[in-house]
């Protein structure tokens, strides 16, 4: 509220109250003033952090012009020197001063290296290093960043806590809302540090999708591995003392590049998030969610079986069959609720030490002792109130649903808004689990648990979880 407009209500309320020889009056303005202390205080503190972000940026490309060089085993005679003595190289990042790469030993071959110099002469487009010449760009959010550079960058930035990688239709949404009720977490900005938009989901700077490009500064290839980008949206270690962000990607479980993005540019302590939820279940809620109606249930997974198994025969590898079907068919759903081949990939690069499973029917049924788990596991207070999470969820089933306003209450919406084979909740007070497999005949239903028998098993392996504590 402004100041202004709080004067128009007082004046128009004072004469009545007056007459009436009440004093509310006065206490109404002092509320009045409070108020708008409070607000302005608050938008102060956002534009100067806003404010604080943006220049750190700005300053970093007007000062800098970069390059990207590929060390091979073949450069590495001549170039740190010659690259030192003619252009007084650094490694890049805001307020570097000093000089990190002094001496040969500290470039490794075969790695990619992003070096900047603070001055550029004008004469000079680009330099010789060794038999080779680089061009110089403007292109300083393109490339790998050093290990050097990494190390001055961490301690100004501030990484997410977590990254959630799905699987689809498991209950993410429900989980990224009950994460963003703690009152420590701090918006992520995908429209350009300068205009913080608080996303929910689907930031896709792992996968390189093209989330994060919509900036207005023009920037492109926001995507990974061009981390200065990512990290610019996040707040800095000045604002995020007690803060933490953090983001969930569901279609990030199918991206082969994901996981050595984030096993190569995240810390060890931003943690995985993945929720374990029956397949058979992700099967129904994946086909709903992409439009497809209940009478063609059938005739969608009879298809997809039978290129699932034509793979297999040729192919022979269950893994590759897995990433080629995806990359065909976007939505496969029989292979996108195959989850247990996709983290095989995953856990090849990271290990499981970083990952929190969550089990999709307890974080349904028994969501304060889950959430509580996810907060002390991602490290950050642990206070969890469901009063604080700004959309309605069924008493009776304890699940959201989308309303034109955002999330509502799932009793409010039509069978038919929430697409085929909805059915409305029951008021029974228990809180069912997994509702949506009431959905489909039992011809189906067994069609599915025959195709993924055997399945928990081996994920349960794959994790070291028991069987009956999975989902
Ligand atoms: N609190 C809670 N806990 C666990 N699961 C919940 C919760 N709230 C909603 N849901 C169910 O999650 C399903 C949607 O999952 P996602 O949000 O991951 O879908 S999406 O991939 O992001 O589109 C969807 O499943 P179906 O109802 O089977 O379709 C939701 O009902």
């Amino acid at each position: 509220m402004s100041l202004d407009n709080c004067k128009r209500t007082f004046f128009r309320v004072l004469p009545n109250k007056l007459n009436r020889g009440k004093i509310y009056a006065p206490l109404f303005l002092v509320l009045c003033i409070a108020t708008t202390i409070l607000y302005t205080r608050t938008r102060t503190r956002k534009s100067e952090e806003i404010e604080h972000q943006d220049k750190l940026s700005r300053q970093w490309e007007i000062n800098h012009t970069c390059i990207n060089i590929d060390f091979e085993s073949s450069d590495r005679t001549s170039i740190i020197l010659d690259g030192f003595d003619k252009f007084n190289f650094c490694a890049c990042g805001i307020n570097t001063k000093g000089h990190y790469l002094v001496n040969q030993s500290s470039v490794h071959a075969d790695s990619l290296y992003i070096f900047c110099t603070p001055v550029r002469s004008q004469s000079q487009d680009f330099i010789q290093l060794g038999e080779k010449k680089h061009q110089l760009s403007k292109s300083v959010f393109n490339g790998y960043v050093s290990e050097v550079y990494k190390g001055e960058r961490d301690s100004l930035w501030v990484f997410p806590k977590y990254i959630g990688l799905g699987p689809p239709a498991s209950g993410s949404s429900a989980l990224q809302e009950y994460i963003m009720s703690n009152k420590y977490y701090y918006k992520f900005c995908t429209r350009g540090y300068h205009r913080c938009v608080n996303t929910k989901k689907e930031v896709k700077f792992w996968n390189r999708g093209r989330n994060l490009e919509r900036s207005k500064d023009g920037r492109k290839y926001c995507y990974a591995p061009n981390l200065d980008c990512y990290l610019l949206r996040t707040p800095t270690k000045k604002f995020a003392e007690k803060n933490f962000y953090g983001e969930i990607t569901v279609t990030l479980l199918w991206h082969l590049k994901s996981p050595e993005y984030i096993q190569q540019l995240s810390p060890e302590n931003t943690k995985l998030i993945f929720i374990l939820r029956d397949p058979v279940s992700i099967v129904i809620a994946w086909m709903r969610k992409n439009g497809i109606q209940l009478e063609d249930y059938e005739f969608v997974i009879e298809r997809e079986i039978s290129s699932w198994l034509n793979c297999i025969n040729s192919v022979k590898n269950e893994v590759k069959c897995a990433y080629m079907i995806r990359i065909q068919d976007k939505t496969s759903y029989i292979v996108s609720a195959s989850y247990f081949l996709f983290l095989q990939n995953w856990l090849s690069y990271i290990p499981l030490s970083r990952f929190i499973f969550v089990p999709a029917s307890k974080l349904r049924c028994n969501t304060e002792e889950v959430m509580r788990g996810v907060f002390e596991s991602i490290g950050v207070s642990q206070e969890f109130d469901r009063s604080k999470i700004n959309y309605e969820i069924n008493v009776n089933t304890n699940r959201i649903g989308k309303t034109s306003k955002g999330y509502g209450n799932i009793e409010k919406t039509t069978s038919d808004s929430m697409g085929a084979g909805f059915h409305r909740a029951s008021k029974s007070s228990v809180c069912v689990p997994q509702k949506n497999l009431k959905h489909i005949n039992e011809k189906l239903r067994a069609r599915l648990e025959d195709f993924f028998e055997g399945y928990t098993v081996r994920l349960g392996n794959l994790l070291g979880i028991p069987v009956d504590e999975l989902y």
